[in-house]
């Protein structure tokens, strides 16, 4: 027997253990196999164990050999074939090496080249990822459209290039949180000009020109060529003329009204009212000449658009100011100089005149508003909010002032300031109806709504009313004040950061912390475009508003509406819950007017009982001793209670004489009378009522101690933050 080592040239694989698993299965069944047959047939024992193949050899010595380059060489007739088959299983073997290791190198490469590729995408990612960030930031502050639509280019040039999918979740999840729709926004509005498309319209429009000038002029000349014009070719004629003068006037307004879109500002600013309001009608009467203009270019019928009828129906919407000119709107020189910023300013101070008028006189006094018990509050708000609304804008800008943009008012619950904010809605806002949204209303649970929601709310303000609409039009539209009442402020208005700015609230905070940066941009009226805004918060904690907003410029005027301290003020408010009452005869005074139901009763109760009853004045003072340490939702409620108990009393009787048949009873000679038209509250029924909301009221009256305690440890400044006494 002969130990036959077969080796490998390759250095590496003399080493032991050797690697077989470089040998492909294949091969190593295909060797194995082939030497298991050779020691069966010759019938020789295991002679030889190499690390990557098991030699056999048998026979005589010598028959088999080893070679310098690892074949087997085989001198035996017998084995020609089976070294032959063994030699070329080595051979394969090799080969098979040589091919493994250049795959193994391409493969190196590959992967290097690969990595290589993968590092740059994801770089460039990066880059595109910064570049969305920077424009979320700016969409969450602006809304703008433009903004909007750069970012979802950029998103989309992720999506597409990005070998990572994990970087397009990641630009997904930042388009979601900044609240911008992930649909595609709409295409570019008309006004957003690309030099390229301007070019090609402005070719459209001479070639329009072109074909419609000639249109005139060839109905002109075919007429003027006819030897012998007929009437209707002469009425024809006129006109034809009559639509060309007609065309050539509009030409020149349509240029006048290019060069105010593309001109700077030139005049100053107007502050007749009556002026204002003239050409803002001007500017209306405009807008109608340019439509009737685009009707009849369109083909509507000639006679119903020409020149006179269009210029005497423009007069005629115009005010009698205008109309009584001979000269149309627009055709002297000066009117050539107006802007579009002139119309905006007329409508500015058409609005500050009709907050002006909606303001004077004694619209700011408690007992015309409704409010009782606030008069110090409510001169306040005249002196900071009101005057500076109703003031001239030409005047403000000389002084340097700018209205008021919020007004803070904070105080216990109950203490009327819904009451007031509406109440106060109707004066600075006369020419629309106001804003009124709680704050809970706008939060929402999706990431980015809150400030969606809250955008909307600036951008969208109601439409100024009919009336105003249809005598100033869109300049009014843009200009009138749009009042936003928040109710329940703190809810969008928290402390940013956490409490103690660790920023410890989690998701639910950073939402709300994103609510408040948005609030103070819009304050800070980043878009300009928007008309003008008033926002009054309401709060029962003013110490948990964010103090960014409290700074001049923003929520500059904080004021507290107090619970009623005083019997005068308690008497003011329990005034304007019982005064329809009284005036019409339904509480039982002494005063009550004659022929009421109060008054019957006093005369069906004698001498004695007339003079035990108090005066309305009297009962009303009683009333609000006795309602000591009440809130003015309470005092409200002392009145309702009263109203129910006498209304009780009467129905159930009422209801019982129904069930006896004797509903109407006759009192006295000649006169119906049954308890509804005897219905009438008295002391005794404000009294009971007053223990009723005691008793219904604690709890509330309990938190109105620790809210007030709360209000009162914050001291107002007059322009600025709530200083905390601490
Ligand atoms: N000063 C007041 N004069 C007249 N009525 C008042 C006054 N204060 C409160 N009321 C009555 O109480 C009702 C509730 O008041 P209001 O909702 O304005 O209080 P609030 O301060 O806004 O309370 P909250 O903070 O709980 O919202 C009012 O509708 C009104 O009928």
């Amino acid at each position: 027997m002969t130990m036959v080592l077969v080796h490998r040239r390759h250095s590496r694989c003399r080493r032991w253990p050797h690697p077989l698993p470089l040998l492909s299965p294949s091969r190593l069944i295909e060797t194995l196999s082939l030497i298991a047959l050779c020691c069966l047939i010759q019938q020789y024992g295991i002679v030889g164990v190499h690390p990557f193949v098991i030699g056999m050899a048998g026979g005589k010595p010598g028959g088999w050999s080893s070679s310098s380059s690892g074949k087997l060489l085989q001198s035996s007739k017998n084995s020609d074939s089976l070294s032959d088959s063994i030699n070329n299983s080595i051979d394969g073997l090799e080969n098979d090496h040589a091919e493994e290791e250049q795959l193994e190198e391409v493969h190196n490469e590959t992967n290097l080249q690969q990595s290589k590729t993968e590092q740059s995408n994801t770089k460039y990612i990066h880059g595109l990822l910064t570049t969305l960030e920077s424009l979320l930031d700016k969409y969450i502050v602006s809304g703008s459209m433009a903004t909007r639509r750069r970012a979802y280019n950029i998103l989309q040039q992720i999506i597409r290039l990005s070998m990572d999918k994990e970087l397009i979740r990641k630009a997904e999840r930042m388009v979601r949180r900044s609240g911008m729709p992930m649909e595609m926004p709409p295409p570019l509005p008309p006004t957003e000009h690309v030099p390229a498309v301007d070019q090609q319209l402005e070719d459209e429009e001479l070639h329009t020109q072109k074909i419609v000038k000639p249109m005139g002029a060839m109905i002109k000349s075919s007429l003027s060529s006819s030897p012998l014009p007929t009437e209707e070719e002469k009425q024809r004629e006129i006109e034809v003329n009559k639509r060309l003068e007609w065309e050539r006037k509009h030409k020149e307004k349509s240029e006048f009204m290019n060069k105010m879109k593309d001109n700077a500002p030139t005049t100053t600013l107007l502050n007749d009212p009556d002026v204002a309001k003239n050409r803002v009608e001007q500017l209306s009467s405009f807008a109608e000449d340019k439509k009737l203009l685009h009707d009849t270019m369109n083909g509507a019928d000639l006679g119903a658009s020409s020149p006179s009828s269009t210029t005497s129906s423009s007069s005629s919407t115009t005010s009698d100011i205008s109309s009584d000119k001979t000269e149309p709107a627009f055709s002297d020189h000066d009117n050539i100089k107006r802007t579009v910023t002139d119309y905006n300013s007329i409508a500015s101070a058409k609005s500050s005149e009709l907050i002006a008028r909606a303001g004077s006189g004694d619209a700011f006094l408690g007992s015309v508003l409704g409010v009782g018990g606030l008069d110090d509050v409510l001169s306040r708000i005249r002196r900071r909010v009101w005057i500076p609304l109703a003031a001239p804008p030409s005047l403000l800008s000389q002084l340097g002032i700018r209205p008021v943009r919020g007004l803070l008012l904070y105080g216990d619950p109950g203490c009327g300031k819904t009451l007031l904010a509406r109440k106060l809605g109707d004066i600075l806002s006369p020419a629309r109806p106001i804003t009124i949204v709680s704050g809970p209303e706008i939060m929402d649970k999706f990431v980015g709504s809150s400030e969606k929601n809250l955008r909307e709310l600036f951008d969208n303000p109601p439409e100024i009313y009919h009336e105003y609409k249809k005598n100033y039009g869109e300049a009014l539209s843009r200009q009138a004040l749009h009042v936003i009442v928040l109710d329940e402020f703190d809810a969008i208005a928290r402390r940013r950061g956490g409490s103690g700015g660790k920023g410890d609230q989690g998701d639910a905070g950073v939402a709300r912390d994103s609510v408040v940066n948005q609030l103070l941009a819009k304050m800070d009226g980043v878009d300009v475009s928007g008309v003008p805004t008033l926002l009054i918060g309401l709060t029962n904690k003013p110490s948990l508003i964010d103090t960014a907003l409290m700074r001049p410029g923003r929520f500059e005027v904080q004021i507290e509406v107090p619970k009623p301290r005083t019997t005068e003020q308690r008497i003011e408010i329990l005034r304007v819950h019982t005064d329809s009452m009284a005036r019409n005869g339904r509480v039982l005074v002494k005063d009550a007017p004659r022929d009421t139901a109060a008054w019957n009763v006093l005369q069906n109760m004698g001498e004695e009982g007339v003079q035990e009853a108090p005066t309305y004045d009297e009962l009303l003072n009683i009333i609000a001793i006795e309602c000591d340490g009440m809130s003015g939702a309470s005092l409200a409620g002392v009145a309702r209670a009263a109203a129910s108990r006498a209304l009780e009393r009467a129905v159930t009787d009422f209801a019982g004489h129904l069930a006896n048949d004797s509903a109407i009873e006759v009192k006295e000679e000649g006169e119906k009378r049954n308890s509804i038209s005897d219905c009438v509250i008295t002391q005794e029924d404000f009294e009971r009522a007053i223990e009723d909301v005691f008793e219904s009221s604690k709890g509330v009256d309990d938190y109105s101690a620790s809210s007030t305690s709360d209000a009162n440890s914050a001291k107002t400044t007059d322009n600025g933050a709530i200083d905390k006494e601490s």
